[in-house]
């Protein structure tokens, strides 16, 4: 690929003109330099007329302040010494001081060799200062450039909330020059890409540089949204019919009901699909988004009805957007719709059980507001993993059921062929569910999604918006305390005493 333009021309390009502002100390010195190493700090000075490998300084994105820290490849191979270290600590120190969301730009071949290991060590407090950064609050944006490698992407470049990358940019951890003197042959073609870390679960999007202002733009929509001050409920719908249970799931079952993505598309804002879990997860049966709801932001974690069942990298993914949403402090929103987790030998030895349990232990306990949304199937543990919430919305076909109702029959009758008395039997409605205090809501359909989606899904949007509002101006602890003492509470009333 041509070489990576320096890190003014990638400042210009992605920050409002005439917003930037440096942040550079003039000149960062080193005492006790080699003659040779010195000679060449002073012609990379003069080459790039910089005076180290990273640029720092803020500016605006669609208005908004930004502080931003760019890597220079034309500066020594915008590799990291104590003196370039120092630089970026000063700057992430400031952005968390002064509250501001950090966008950093690395392009780098790595811990600069001139200065050894001292400068390897610089990761440690590089990454600490990320880990401050990222528990104030603060979004902290990763955009990766043409090249970064070794100790840059093994810290400050993998730690991103979002990250973004370059098309075509080389990424790797072990860069093509070390990996052929070491191994004695040169990397497969390809292994080191954006494109293909990307497939990977490790970069959310490769985005080429001039559009990377607007994708910001959105990811700061919601990082960044006001909370609102007041609540104004939606109409009340009436009473939730008495369909069955067996009809019901019917229903959730045609093949043009809408899905989470539908959802999305129709009633959400800042939209900004994310990938994977950046750890090396990536799964097509799950949906994880930023988004704002009538301008209330949120991290959506939401099963796709089109893609496969669920692996454990599924409720990896999900785990993310919990972690997400607690680090970001906007509420989670998660949507149900699953006929159930993958039920096949590699799903028991990856531990899909285990998975789901994990995903659980996360959400019930997760700091931020939460609101789930059951929109269709809700069968088994894969269900029950996004399902806890402050507040629970149904669709009215939407149904939860311990494990797909054939399944269930066949743990009774020893056939599949009862399901539907068997579902019947189990509660699984959206009705019972409201009876048991399960779900909170109700949204009609009238008189299945798949007749009237985009009614349907305008109404789902409104009740989303609504429980957003109502969760975000909740105070925290008697939001918390609820939804404990909700939990807690659940099916007691069904107990009776002897004594
Ligand atoms: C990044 C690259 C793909 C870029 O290849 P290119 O052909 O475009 O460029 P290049 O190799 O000629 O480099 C351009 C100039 O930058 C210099 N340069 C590059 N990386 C440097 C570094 N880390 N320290 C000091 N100088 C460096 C080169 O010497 C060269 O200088 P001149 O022009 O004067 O000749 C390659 O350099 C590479 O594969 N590097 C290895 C990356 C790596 O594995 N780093 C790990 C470091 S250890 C580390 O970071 C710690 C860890 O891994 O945890």
């Amino acid at each position: 690929m041509a070489s990576e333009p320096g890190a003014r021309a990638f400042i210009e390009q992605v920050l409002d003109s005439g917003s930037w502002v440096p942040w550079d100390d003039p000149e960062p010195t080193l005492a006790d330099v080699p003659d040779d190493y010195r000679a060449a700090l002073a012609r990379a000075r003069q080459e790039t007329g910089l005076t180290e490998a990273v640029l720092t300084g803020e500016g605006r994105i669609a208005g908004r302040r930004v502080a931003v820290l760019a890597g220079d490849f034309g500066f020594l191979g915008g590799s990291i010494g104590v003196a370039t270290a120092e630089r970026l600590l000063l700057a992430m120190e400031r952005a968390t001081r002064e509250a501001l969301p950090l966008l950093v730009a690395p392009a780098s071949g790595g811990t600069r060799m001139q200065e050894g290991t001292l400068a390897f060590l610089q990761m440690v407090k590089i990454t600490d200062a990320v880990a401050a950064h990222r528990a104030a609050g603060l979004p902290y944006l990763v955009y990766l450039r043409h090249p970064t490698t070794g100790g840059v992407l093994a810290s400050w470049g993998s730690l991103g909330h979002v990250t973004l990358a370059q098309p075509g940019a080389l990424i790797g951890f072990l860069g093509p020059r070390a990996y052929e003197a070491i191994r004695g042959e040169a990397p497969p073609d390809g292994v080191q890409s954006a494109e293909n870390l990307h497939k990977h679960g490790l970069i959310d999007a490769v985005v080429p540089a001039e559009e990377l202002a607007e994708t910001i733009e959105r990811v700061l929509n919601v990082a960044c949204a006001p909370h609102p001050v007041g609540v104004r409920p939606p109409a009340p719908y009436g009473s939730v019919p008495d369909v069955s249970a067996w009809e019901s799931i019917q229903r959730t079952r045609r093949a043009d009901r809408p899905g989470v993505r539908d959802l999305l598309r129709a009633t959400a804002l800042d939209v900004v699909h994310l990938h994977g879990s950046l750890e090396g997860d990536v799964d097509e049966g799950v949906v994880l988004a930023l988004a704002t709801f009538g301008g209330l932001p949120c991290v959506v974690v939401g099963h796709d009805r089109s893609g496969p069942a669920l692996f454990r990298s599924a409720l990896r993914v999900g785990r993310r957007g919990m972690r997400l949403a607690r680090e970001l402090r906007v509420p989670l929103l998660t949507v149900i719709d699953t006929p159930g987790a993958a039920l096949s030998p590699e799903a028991e030895e990856e531990g899909v059980a285990s998975a789901i349990a994990h995903s659980l232990l996360d959400l019930v306990r997760l700091d931020a507001p939460t609101v789930s949304v059951v929109l269709g199937q809700g069968a088994g543990g894969a269900a029950l993993a996004l399902l806890p919430a402050d507040r629970v919305l149904c669709a009215q076909h939407g149904w939860v059921s311990p494990l797909p109702p054939e399944g269930a029959s066949a743990i009774v009758h020893r056939t599949p062929d009862h399901a539907p008395e068997v579902a019947a039997a189990q509660g699984v409605r959206s009705l019972d569910l409201l009876r048991h205090g399960i779900v909170d809501r109700v949204v009609p359909e009238l008189p299945d999604a798949a007749e009237e989606p985009e009614s349907f899904l305008d109404r789902m949007g409104l009740a989303i918006e609504y429980e957003l509002a109502s969760v975000l101006v909740t105070d925290p602890v008697s939001r918390l305390t609820a939804r404990r003492a909700r939990y807690r509470n659940l099916g007691r009333e069904t107990l009776t005493s002897d004594t």
